[in-house]
């Protein structure tokens, strides 16, 4: 089967690309893309509709070919994984009607779940060994767009010569393995004396989707900053000798440093207490279903439903979301979350840490974000903007991302961090005036 693809429009950036696969598994590989595309397109035709993960790094939505129309313009037609093409065809998005009622909407939310956290493939799970090789083929021209993190150490530390390293680093996905059950979401003794020991090299914040208070209980160390809910609830440090006054409340902390917590969303409080209780009521009949409270935002967890009851479960969330028009919907690794529709992210929070943290101008320091998940994006943006930072994704199959590099899991992360810190402490005692760029840890 073959179909190419000479243009997408309606919500996906436009591309060219061809598709082609056997009935199993389906590839598309896109030769004209720029570096921070994907490199590939797995499409798999086992599941009722064929899914595509998304290819672009700037896409948002899964293109499905089940709610996709081919037209030539006057005759629109929906194709399905049948379909056969031989030449160029245009195709076009259905149109988006009303959110979060329309069929169409549930399936995009569901599609781009799935992208974000799709399927390893092992060929003792049926597939055939082609499959396997075709998926590792994939992650390895994957893995030329994002460079292991590891094998590239040079490049994160190339120009950090008399500037400040500083590290935020997500939580869950990053620090801990994804489970099944949030509740049970450990990081490991070890991953917590390295994150410990990177702190006394760099400061260091953890930003979650989680609550504050929550992703604390779960990390323990005091003496990293945390910014929760997404970063609407932060608690960072308050230096404002150099001048820059920090937004938020200041306050002293146990060992009298001055800190600050700023909490943007603060009035929406009671609106997410009200959508939280709206949503458990809505979702109780879902075997398998949770609703999570993170302060600020809500998080509803398909993890544990069976694939066949999602789009019921993303049907009640819709349906809740109608009566709550100030707040917005988002989706990440099995999870579709509620917060508020405000003009703030993880992004923004790492700027706000950067400032408090006294560096308002970004060529002073090297900020690196370490995170899995879709909201992780915003930092990664931040990050890439500026001038010496390095994004880096957690991921062990190839996903859309504006990460510079990437970590396959929490045990590559913890590697990594160690290897920072052994950089840092060999500086201390070697380095003096010699040019940092000279040194190769690999
Ligand atoms: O920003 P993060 O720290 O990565 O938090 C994002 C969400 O993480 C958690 O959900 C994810 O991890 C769970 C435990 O491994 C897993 O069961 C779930 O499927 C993942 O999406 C957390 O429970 C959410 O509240 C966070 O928003």
């Amino acid at each position: 089967m073959v179909l190419k693809v000479s243009e997408v429009s309606g919500g996906l950036d436009r591309y060219h690309g061809e598709f082609e696969g056997t009935e199993g598994l389906l590839r598309a590989s896109f030769p004209n893309f720029g570096e921070s595309l994907v490199g590939g397109v797995t499409l798999r035709a086992k599941r009722s509709a064929v899914g595509a993960e998304p290819s672009t790094a700037s896409c948002g939505s899964t293109l499905s070919v089940s709610s996709v129309l081919s037209t030539s313009p006057s005759k629109p037609s929906v194709m399905s994984s049948s379909s056969v093409f031989s030449k160029p065809i245009p195709i076009l998005l259905q149109k988006k009607q009303s959110p979060y009622t329309e069929k169409s909407q549930f399936h995009t939310w569901i599609g781009a779940m799935r992208a974000q956290s799709p399927p390893l493939v092992h060929s003792q799970n049926g597939d055939t060994p082609d499959a396997f090789d075709l998926e590792a083929s994939v992650y390895k021209s994957w893995l030329e767009s994002h460079p292991s993190a590891l094998t590239s150490f040079e490049r994160v530390i190339k120009h950090s010569h008399k500037k400040q390293i500083v590290v935020f680093l997500d939580y869950d996905g990053t620090l801990s393995p994804i489970v099944e059950d949030p509740e049970r979401a450990f990081m490991s003794a070890e991953m917590r004396a390295t994150v410990k020991e990177l702190a006394t090299c760099f400061p260091t914040a953890v930003i979650s989707g989680r609550s504050r208070p929550k992703v604390f209980e779960f990390v323990q160390l005091t003496e990293l900053y945390y910014a929760g809910s997404h970063g609407m609830d932060i608690m960072g440090p308050a230096k404002s000798s150099d001048g820059y006054r920090v937004k938020g409340i200041k306050s002293r902390d146990k060992k009298g440093n001055d800190i600050v917590s700023f909490q943007p969303a603060n009035e929406y409080l009671p609106l997410i207490n009200k959508v939280y209780n709206a949503l458990i009521e809505s979702t109780k009949a879902i075997k398998g279903a949770s609703v999570e409270h993170n302060k600020f935002c809500v998080t509803v967890h398909f993890r544990r439903v069976k694939e066949e009851y999602w789009e019921s479960l993303a049907e009640r969330v819709g349906c809740v979301l109608k009566d709550f028009p100030t707040l917005s919907l988002t989706h990440g690794r099995k999870v579709l979350e509620v917060r508020p529709s405000i003009s703030w992210d993880k992004g923004k929070a790492v700027d706000f840490l950067l400032k408090s943290l006294g560096y308002k101008d970004t060529s002073d320091v090297i900020p690196l974000y370490l995170g899995d998940d879709k909201t992780d994006e915003d930092a990664f943006k931040m990050i890439n903007a500026t001038k010496h930072g390095c994004s880096i994704l957690v991921s062990s199959v190839p996903k859309a991302s504006d990460a510079m590099l990437s970590l396959q899991n929490p045990s590559e992360v913890m590697e990594f961090l160690c290897r920072l810190v052994q950089w840092k402490k060999w500086g201390l005692e070697n380095r003096n005036n010699i040019q940092v760029d000279v040194f190769n840890f690999n």
